[in-house]
């Protein structure tokens, strides 16, 4: 089966190094030299430079462009897809039917470990295809269906979104050990293996058993959790992820 992402950014290149050991992968954008670049990195695709209007009939579509690109992008398609599957934060499944002509229509929500195959991609859409849905977005790790578009914008804002936030906590981790004398390689090797070992223990065990198994009385971790607490660390969390939602749903307004 052939798979044409439209769109060659970060996620394009992303789906299309997990795509191309099982599909045949082609990639449409505007920028030739962009084009070749990513030819000369994942060599397996087949790159292309968007027509003036680009038939898209019978095909399985990777929409993989910015929110704000779909309309003056969907203008110059023509035809009727097979399948169009959208990774757009917010854009809904509505939107994408008044723009682009297809028999089924998917949306999802990958995350930028899609580029070490460790996504976890939400998915959601036309049950037809639903299988080839969760077995394309399985090649870049793993695939959660939900049967509401209010679930996928949630999920936006956690597991897409998610990424950048825990990338502060990780960042301000390793400058709270800086800032208390520790050399930067040093504390950025012990955040690295901080977010591997925890990812494997988050597996068996809920969140708030490893806090207390680790908070013992008096102790450095109560300290350093006091602080947090007086540093309203968890309802900014809360609202982060309220507010990425929010700003799903606005894009999906627009
Ligand atoms: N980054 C992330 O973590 C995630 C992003 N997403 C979603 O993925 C989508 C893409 O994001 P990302 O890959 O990060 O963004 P990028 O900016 O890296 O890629 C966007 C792509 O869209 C192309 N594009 C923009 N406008 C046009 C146009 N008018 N005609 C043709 N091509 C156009 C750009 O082309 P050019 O290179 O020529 O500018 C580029 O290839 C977004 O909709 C985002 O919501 C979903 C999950 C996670
Ligand atoms: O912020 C964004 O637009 C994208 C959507 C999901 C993650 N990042």
């Amino acid at each position: 089966m052939k798979l044409t992402l439209i769109g060659n950014g970060f996620m394009a290149q992303a789906l299309a190094r997990g795509l191309v050991n099982n599909f045949e992968v082609e990639i449409i954008g505007r920028d030739e030299k962009k084009l070749n670049e990513i030819k000369t990195r994942i060599s397996e695709v087949e790159v292309k430079v968007m027509k003036d209007m680009e038939d898209i009939t019978d095909k399985n579509i990777i929409f993989c462009v910015k929110p704000y690109a779909l309309q003056s992008v969907a203008a110059r398609l023509e035809g009727k897809a097979n399948v169009l599957f959208s990774i757009l934060a917010g854009t809904t499944l509505d939107n994408l039917k008044k723009q682009i002509k297809s028999k089924f229509y998917i949306r999802t929500m990958p995350n930028v470990a899609a580029s070490v195959c460790g996504s976890t991609t939400t998915v959601t859409g036309d049950k037809e295809a639903k299988n080839l849905a969760l077995e394309l977005f399985s090649y870049v790790g793993k695939t959660v269906w939900v049967n509401t578009e209010k679930q996928l914008d949630v999920a936006t804002a956690l597991a897409g979104s998610g990424p950048a936030f825990l990338s502060l906590v990780a960042e301000s981790l390793s400058d709270g050990a800086v800032k208390a004398g520790l050399e930067r390689s040093i504390s950025n090797e012990l955040v690295k293996g901080l977010f591997s070992g925890y990812a494997k223990l988050l597996e068996t065990t809920h969140p708030a058993l490893i806090k207390d198994s680790v908070m013992s009385p008096g102790g450095t971790t109560a300290a350093g959790m006091g602080k947090l607490e007086e540093g309203a660390v968890r309802d900014a969390m809360i609202k982060a992820v309220e507010a990425a939602n929010d700003k799903a749903n606005e894009i999906g307004q627009k």
